[in-house]
């Protein structure tokens, strides 16, 4: 490759010098002695400089080891404040009292004995003392000193490194020189001119390295698991679905007495579901659900028997499936075809473990119309599955309180087996016909967390709705880790 402009200038700098450090080249060439190094680096790859890197260690005095310069040590100093014997009392007086009795004890220069100092001898200059007098002279101690690293442990003094770059230029440098180069400014950028002029064919243009990696930039973009979400809506949406939407805050009669789940139902116990203490009125013609559950209405169920509870059914609960929606939609739109669908968090209170969280997504789906059947369900679930990338779907038969039959569908995963994702069936007549839908309601909630885990192959469910930008980062827009 050719040179650029600036091993060109640090070839020219340094030629009638021969050798120089880098700070002296930088000077010369109006730069930056780190960017001289850099220069000077590139130069040497080619063989056309040598550089030498050379460290010097020093050690300088701190800031309270420069109120000891000229004085002596704490502990010297004291030493020289009295005669032979100074009472204790008097000699802590001394402002460098604190410090200096400790080390004077540890150098075993005093004794003391009954409350008074009594000096062992006089006391020899130790190395460490002897280092420090070097401060002194140039400012600095020479890092052969022996006793320089017991001033570094009591912080009198400080390591310095200097690094310094020594730039010679080789034979093939000044040979190269002599050759002659081409010192004009590089052009970077073209103007229009110099394009229509046709200037720029005799320009020097900088080149550059196009198989260098850039450095790694990380945009911001959507969460893993949105992204999925939005995916499933996609597919959905060109499956002819329209989408339906309601809040994560349901009374208990949409939530459960709607859907025929009786009121003594464990599912309605405290222990599984979130209860508030708002209360929703019923809708209008809620009597039929009533009737419905007491003795099944004016059809051939018999209904659960018993009495049913207005009150319980006001009871709010943080939703505990997307169902709640579903019916509350067929309500609304009794007129077929109806297909929709949601996908939304629902609540439950579980026991939290890798594969169990009290909140999750469901993605629910109801399709009413003339003569729909349970083929179609399991061809509407099948086809949604391959959509979503998962071939092998089979049924197992399943347990709804709202549906008959009910399906429990599974998806095979390399490496796992057979995965349970959700429930499905038909919607019962005890739940369509307090509404007056007379036509038959395919309907299917599937945990889709769970297929999120699948697909972005995570081993712990609580992954989707942390923070964990690196995993954010790394994850792939496209594949989801399949
Ligand atoms: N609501 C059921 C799933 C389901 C929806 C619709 C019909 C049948 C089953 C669940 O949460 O597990």
């Amino acid at each position: 490759m050719e040179l650029t402009q600036n091993e060109k200038k640090l070839l020219v700098a340094l030629a009638p010098l021969g050798s120089a450090d880098a700070a002296a080249l930088a000077e010369k060439m109006n730069t930056r002695p780190e960017a001289v190094v850099q220069y000077a680096n590139l130069a040497r790859e080619r063989g056309l400089v040598e550089v030498e890197r050379d460290v010097t260690r020093r050690y300088r005095p701190t800031e309270e080891g420069l109120a000891y310069v000229g004085k002596g040590l704490p502990e010297r100093q004291l030493f020289e404040s009295f005669g032979e014997a100074i009472p204790m009392r008097d000699l802590q007086k001394h402002p460098l009292a604190k410090i200096g009795i400790g080390w004077m004890r540890r150098k075993g220069w005093i004794t003391i004995r009954d409350g008074v100092v009594h000096k062992t001898g006089n006391a020899p200059p130790g190395p460490d003392e002897v280092a420090f007098a070097r401060v002194g002279e140039t400012g600095e101690i020479p890092a052969d000193e022996e006793g320089v690293l017991d001033l570094v442990k009591r912080g009198l003094v400080r390591e310095e490194d200097e690094v310094t770059y020594t730039i010679s230029i080789t034979p093939h440098g000044r040979a190269l020189l002599a050759a002659g180069l081409d010192l004009r400014e590089e052009v970077g950028t073209l103007t229009r001119e110099q394009i229509i002029s046709g200037a720029w064919e005799s320009l020097p243009l900088r080149r550059y390295d196009v198989t260098k990696l850039p450095r790694r930039v990380y945009p911001g973009k959507t969460h893993p698991y949105q992204r999925l979400i939005d995916e499933m809506r996609r597919v959905l949406f060109d499956m002819g679905f329209a989408e339906m939407s309601g809040g994560v805050v349901q009374s208990s009669f949409w939530n459960f007495d709607a859907l025929f789940q009786p009121q003594d139902h464990p599912a309605r116990e405290m222990q599984d579901t979130f209860f508030l203490a708002e209360r929703w009125p019923l809708p209008e013609g809620y009597e039929r659900v009533r009737e419905m559950h007491e003795h099944g209405g004016d059809t051939s169920s018999t209904g659960w028997g018993g009495r049913w509870s207005a009150e319980k059914a006001q009871q709010c609960v943080l939703r505990t499936h997307t169902t709640s929606l579903s019916i509350q939609h067929l309500a609304e739109h009794r007129e077929p075809p109806v297909k929709a669908f949601c996908i939304g968090r629902v609540y439950r209170r579980e026991a939290i473990d890798p594969t169990h969280l009290a909140e999750f997504e469901q993605l629910e789906g109801i399709v009413m119309d003339e003569g729909v059947n349970f083929r179609h369900l399991l061809g509407f679930l099948k086809e949604f599955y391959a959509k979503m990338g998962f071939d092998r779907v089979r049924f197992r038969p399943g347990y709804f309180p709202y549906t008959e039959p009910s399906v429990e569908p599974e998806v095979y995963v390399e490496g796992l087996g057979w995965v349970e994702l959700g429930g499905a069936g038909i919607f019962r007549e005890e739940v369509t016909a307090p509404f007056g839908i007379e036509h038959p309601v395919l309907a299917w909630g599937l945990g889709i967390s769970r297929v999120a885990m699948l697909r972005l192959g995570l081993r712990d469910l609580r992954h989707l709705y942390r923070s964990d930008v690196e995993w954010i980062r790394e994850t792939p827009i496209y594949g989801g880790g399949r």
